[in-house]
């Protein structure tokens, strides 16, 4: 835990030493997240251990929460630098991410008066980015919530440094590899920073078709580090032999 973060490690949900998530912290159940779901129970010990992940669960699953939790858990508010990058396909998915990351944000432990808070911009296509451009210029956001456009624009202008990004997510992976105007947006901003040390990767998504081929590129092409994690939680069960469906067709008299 580095100083300064705004979510204690006693204000998240620890690990046991069986790595298996037991406790739950006071800032997490005060949002109404009293257990974790079956994503989180998974991932957030390998997430704790520094690996980088590929986060495979349904939709609605609680994917979003397990890797703001890491990055509360990492980054530090006293140095102004970009330390955490999520990467999203559209606005309204932006938006949201960037709802819940505020919402931590100030549920956080109170700083102290010298520490500054924990600030998040959200960088979304659709927008005059005005606002955010003269934040850019004033300082640094400690996270980033973007879509790959306006990312691009602002790394292009050289508005945003990422030397200090500790962590990395893509969210909705798939769409965006599937998307020909996002993919090779994508490509060139995950062989861009390769070569931070220190960085810790997370691609998340509902569905990877291929996930054996995405592991292998994530390592070849060195999006993430050999020893990536696949946690697939929750795949889709089949339906149940004795499970019947019937239709009932009404009338309707007048
Ligand atoms: N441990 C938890 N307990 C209760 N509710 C939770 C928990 N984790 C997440 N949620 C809630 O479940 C909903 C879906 O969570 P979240 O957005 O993190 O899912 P997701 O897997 O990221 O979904 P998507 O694939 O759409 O991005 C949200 O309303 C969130 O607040």
């Amino acid at each position: 835990m580095v100083h300064g973060s705004p979510l204690s490690c006693a204000g998240v949900w620890a690990a046991d030493s069986d790595l298996r998530v037991t406790a739950y912290g006071r800032q997490v159940e005060e949002l109404g997240y009293l257990t974790p779901t079956e994503i989180q129970r998974q991932a957030l010990p390998v997430l704790f251990s520094g690996r980088d992940c590929i986060l495979h669960a349904q939709t609605g699953s609680g994917k979003t929460l397990a890797y703001l939790l890491l990055i509360y858990s990492i980054i530090n508010t006293q140095r102004s630098a970009v330390q955490a990058l999520i990467v999203v396909p559209t606005r309204e998915l932006g938006m949201q991410v960037a709802k819940v990351a505020r919402m931590l944000a100030a549920k956080a432990d109170q700083p102290e008066p010298e520490n500054k808070p924990c600030t998040i911009m959200a960088l979304l296509d659709g927008g005059t980015l005005k606002r955010q451009k003269s934040w850019l210029k004033a300082e640094p956001p400690t996270i980033i919530v973007g879509t790959l456009g306006s990312l691009c624009q602002m790394l292009e202008k050289q508005m945003i440094k990422l030397e200090s990004m500790r962590v990395l997510v893509i969210d909705e992976v798939d769409f965006m590899f599937n998307s020909s105007s996002q993919v090779s947006s994508l490509r060139k901003l995950l062989i861009s920073y390769s070569s931070i040390n220190n960085r810790q990767t997370i691609f998340a998504s509902a569905s990877i078709p291929q996930h054996r081929r995405f592991l292998y590129d994530c390592i070849q092409q060195k999006w993430t580090k050999a020893d990536v994690v696949h946690i697939h939680a929750n795949p889709v069960q089949p339906m149940p032999a004795r499970l019947q469906h019937r239709f009932l067709v009404s009338q309707l008299l007048n």
